[in-house]
């Protein structure tokens, strides 16, 4: 730490996470205060380790290593393999863009290779000429050998393949790392201020775009170095928060130094970078790269771009819900909050792309992003539909034939997917006792002679008819889906997102938004209840740290359906679930969370635990009918 200072004076990573007061104090009672702290802790790191989930239906995890391996050599060919300052993307041959790995100099740059072995070695990490790195702990030399070999070639690259997934690959991250600020000999560099979410992403890998980039040192001109640092929310005294800096403010004007004053923008320095463009062209363009990052505190590779189609970058506890789902090839799942469509695709690659994958969003923007994801891993089981998934379950009329009520269709193969199967349109052709009812309107036309009942039933007909013929409008048009209509659904629920990292700042959440998350997700749970089939399976997530949107929601769950219980899950990566319950918020029925017999039944992921994931929680419900009970329980 000493040393570090002595190298960036004043400029670190030093963040300290806010939240609101309520928030804070209602966590850290749900957690205990130590444990909290080592949440925080986490949240404001990445994940060191990236998971790349792998299309096994285009290629197979070793195939994916070893294109990595070839996408990194390809990179150090075109750069030079030991890339002092060196840009972070460069294009191939072809034109493509491609990611590189860089901080090979400064402060980070050392005698010692960045492959790791020995203890923290990954023993199942295929090397580069395709051998498992568990085939070679036998004995110390060849250990040795392999490594020097290893790492001489790819001195910042690992990746291996889970222990547990076999369809994702791990590839290894560093940091914190020191980076040096001082320009040379010692100079003082400039400087560009990011906003949080930039930031976030910086940290995540990414580089600096235009519009995250809120203010500057004057003078800036292309190619010039400069220390990346991040403007983050602070009290703004009258019980909010501001970030205290205008976009576009020149650092030393007499503006900014008001503006900034209190500002611990010094804590929070991200790595060094190089202007793609000058400080007049920053302020005026409203797109494209800004900064590229040569020097990160931490250091993950990007993988936009990079084997397109073949892997999906996605955090490990959402590979894991989707395995939890377990869908069947042939089976019809509903995905209710799907984009941009993670898990869906996960889903329809279980399933081998054979069955239906229904994916509901309610921005049609984010049901495009579904789409496009489908098609770019060329999944043909997806169909994506805008819709508000608090409204799924159809309330239409039910056809009554000869006093039975015909059930909505549960085909995979119906294409209209909410409404009726082919073989009930066809079994009214030939009505003999036929009475039309609208549940809503009460009215019955038994009473009607065989004439006027065989007219009615015909207009019927020509009214699902047409709404079959019209296949691909009817699609687009979806309004709802039949009750009991999926063998699985997987309500992803939106969420506070308090698991995700990195995470800056926390202060935005409230304890009545969080009340409000809660109530959002009871209210969607009530109709994902509704639309799994007697015998079928709900799996309920969430990104959230908040027990009152995961425990308390599933404790609603299991207290207001009697017909779900909780069920064990396959695979198991992370912890138990929160026992007991806190009554913080006044006026809720359900503050309570599980009880002892019920914690092993879900899976909470924490950050700070040492599997060093996101933050995430997965219950998993078989719904069954149980004595007493009928189907119109849940109907
Ligand atoms: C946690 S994200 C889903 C992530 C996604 N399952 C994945 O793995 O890629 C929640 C999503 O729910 C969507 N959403 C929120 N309210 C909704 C509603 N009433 N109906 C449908 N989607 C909704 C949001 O637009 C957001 O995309």
């Amino acid at each position: 730490m000493e040393g570090r200072e002595k190298r960036s004076p004043g400029y670190g990573f030093r963040p300290k996470l806010m939240w609101n007061t309520g928030v804070q104090e209602y966590l850290t009672r749900a957690y205990g205060a130590k444990q909290f702290d080592a949440i925080c802790d986490a949240l404001m790191r990445p994940c060191i380790n990236s998971t790349l989930r792998v299309n096994t239906l285009q290629a197979s995890t070793p195939e994916v290593i070893e294109q990595l391996y070839n996408v990194f050599r390809k990179n150090s060919m075109i750069m030079g393999t030991h890339r002092v300052g060196s840009q972070v993307q460069g294009l191939d041959e072809s034109g493509q863009k491609q990611w590189l790995n860089s901080n090979t100099e400064g402060a980070n740059a050392s005698a010692e290779p960045n492959v790791e072995i020995g203890p923290n070695f990954p023993s199942n990490m295929t090397l580069k000429d395709g051998s498992a790195a568990s085939t070679i702990l036998e004995s110390r030399e060849s250990i040795d050998d392999k490594y020097r070999r290893v790492s001489a070639e790819f001195p910042d690259f690992s990746c291996w393949e889970h222990p547990v997934l076999k369809d994702v690959v791990m590839v290894g991250g560093r940091g914190p790392c020191e980076v040096d600020c001082r320009g040379e000999a010692g100079a003082s560099v400039k400087e560009v201020v990011v906003s949080r979410k930039c930031a976030e992403a910086v940290l995540r890998g990414a580089n600096v775009f235009v519009p995250g980039v809120l203010a500057c040192s004057q003078h800036l001109e292309e190619g010039d170095v400069v220390a990346v640092t991040v403007a983050v929310e602070r009290p703004d005294g009258g019980g909010g928060w501001s970030v205290g800096i205008t976009r576009g403010t020149t650092l030393e004007s007499e503006h900014a130094v008001i503006q900034m004053e209190g500002s611990t923008r010094s804590n929070y320095f991200i790595g060094m970078g190089r202007m793609m463009m000058s400080r007049t062209a920053l302020f005026r363009e409203i797109k494209g790269v800004a900064v590229e990052m040569t020097k990160r505190i931490f250091d993950l590779p990007p993988f936009h771009g990079v084997l397109e189609g073949q892997i999906f970058l996605q955090n490990l506890p959402s590979i894991v819900a989707a395995r939890v789902l377990d869908p069947k090839p042939g089976e019809r799942i509903l995905d209710m909050c799907a984009a941009p469509g993670g898990k869906t695709t996960a889903i329809g690659i279980l399933m081998k792309d054979r069955g239906e994958v229904i994916a509901l969003d309610r921005s049609h923007n984010k049901v495009s992003d579904i789409k496009n994801l489908a098609d770019e891993m060329k999944l043909n089981c997806i169909q994506a539909y805008k819709l508000d998934a608090t409204k799924s379950v159809t309330q239409e009329p039910h056809i009554v034939l000869n006093g039975d009520t015909i059930s909505p269709s549960k085909s995979s193969s119906d294409s209209t997917t909410a409404n009726f199967s082919q073989a009930q349109i066809d079994s009214i052709k030939q009505p003999r006792h036929v009475s039309m009812s609208n549940k809503q309107s009460g009215t019955t036309t038994s009473s009607l002679s065989p004439y006027e009942i065989k007219a009615a039933a015909r207009k019927e007909l020509r009214r699902m008819k047409n709404r079959l013929a019209s296949d691909k409008a009817a699609l687009q048009r979806i309004k709802s889906f039949q009750p009991q209509s999926f063998d699985r659904v997987l309500l992803d629920a939106p969420c506070s997102a308090l698991g995700l990292r990195p995470r800056l700042f926390a202060g935005e959440e409230t304890l009545e938004t969080l009340r409000q998350h809660s109530c959002y997700q009871r209210k969607l749970l009530d109709q994902a209840v509704k639309l799994v089939r007697p015998g079928g399976t709900l799996v309920y997530s969430t990104c959230t740290l908040n027990p009152g949107e995961n425990e308390a929601v599933v404790r609603y769950a299991l207290d207001t359906y009697h017909f779900l219980s909780l069920m064990p899950q396959e695979p198991r990566i992370g912890g138990p679930g929160l026992v007991g319950g806190l009554d913080v918020f006044d006026g809720m029925s359900y503050k309570e969370w599980l009880r002892e017999g019920e914690k092993h039944l879900v899976q909470r992921f924490s950050p700070g635990a040492s599997y060093d994931t996101i933050g995430f929680f997965i219950a998993k419900f078989s719904v069954s009918l149980k004595m007493g009970q009928s189907r119109d329980d849940i109907i």
